[in-house]
């Protein structure tokens, strides 16, 4: 099934903006992991299983895993959502942009080795540096547009002519590389109301929302400014505040109960 009927299933049928970022840190594992041979399989996978019935996406950060030569665990992770959470769809967090004939291959790597649904992708190179990825009708292709991080307006916020550049890549995205309806754009859940502004350039498209939970943007804004009519459109991204919520052995437990109170927050907070 195309990453976009997914995702509308998960948002229609299950309820729930809530995207989990998998980002394994090891020195924040519980102990009884921590020194274990496959600790960072069995830790993510853990949180996978707590959470699966709670979330609209899940989404594994790729830098965690290489820099800690565990890109194995990673593929063995999204086969094991795959399998056993059949409908919920896999984001690779990777945040790739280069030239055509290299992207080709970051989209092999995306889609053919680690199997994901869909991808970061930084558009800063152009049309034709996202073309490998666009061509693939099935997959979602989210391209950063208004990140989360404190810096993200030393470029994105530059004047275009009237515009910022931040809302001439929401345009452009909007305009001219959504012909197979796969786009998404990532807007930080710290800046809300530019969040409002790249929404009402885009009509419906899905915009990715890290930024909650452990770097402080508030749900209700987020809501406020970014839902569609319907109340969904959005995935609402948090790594760090659910995948640490507990330090024990219930550590899985820990992380349930944060995404279902990030679920019912949202959804108290008047969505659809
Ligand atoms: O593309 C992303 O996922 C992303 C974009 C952005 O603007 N800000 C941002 O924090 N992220 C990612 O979202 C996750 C946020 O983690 P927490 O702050 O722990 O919820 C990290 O994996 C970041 O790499």
């Amino acid at each position: 099934m195309r990453f976009q009927d997914t995702l509308q299933r998960r948002w229609h049928e299950h309820g729930t903006l809530v995207c989990v970022g998998l980002d394994p840190e090891p020195t924040r594992f519980p102990s009884h992991l921590r020194d274990t041979p496959d600790a960072v399989f069995d830790f993510c996978s853990a949180i996978v299983d707590a959470t699966a019935d709670l979330v609209c996406a899940f989404k594994p950060q790729i830098a965690h895993f290489a820099a800690l030569r565990a890109e194995d665990a990673l593929e063995r992770l999204i086969a094991h959502i795959h399998a056993k959470h059949p409908g919920v769809p896999v984001i690779l967090d990777a945040k790739r942009g280069d030239i055509g004939s290299t992207a080709q291959h970051y989209a092999t790597e995306a889609f053919e080795r680690y199997r994901a649904d869909a991808v970061t992708l930084n558009p800063y190179l152009g049309r034709d540096s996202i073309q490998p990825f666009l061509e693939r009708a099935d997959k979602g292709v989210i391209l950063l547009c208004r990140t989360s991080n404190p810096g993200g307006a030393d470029f994105q916020a530059l004047d275009c002519g009237g515009t910022p550049l931040y809302l001439r890549v929401a345009e452009t995205v909007a305009r001219d590389w959504n012909a197979n309806g796969n786009c998404a754009l990532v807007t930080g859940a710290t800046w809300p109301e530019e969040l409002g502004k790249v929404r009402a350039v885009v009509g419906e498209m899905p915009l990715l929302v890290p930024g909650i939970g452990a770097q402080g943007g508030d749900v209700e804004a987020v809501l406020k400014h970014g839902c569609t009519a319907d109340g969904n459109g959005l995935l609402i991204s948090s790594s760090r505040a659910i995948l640490y919520a507990g330090r024990g052995e219930d550590f899985a437990a820990a992380a349930r109960a944060a995404a279902s109170e990030l679920r019912d927050t949202i959804n108290r907070c008047g969505r659809g």
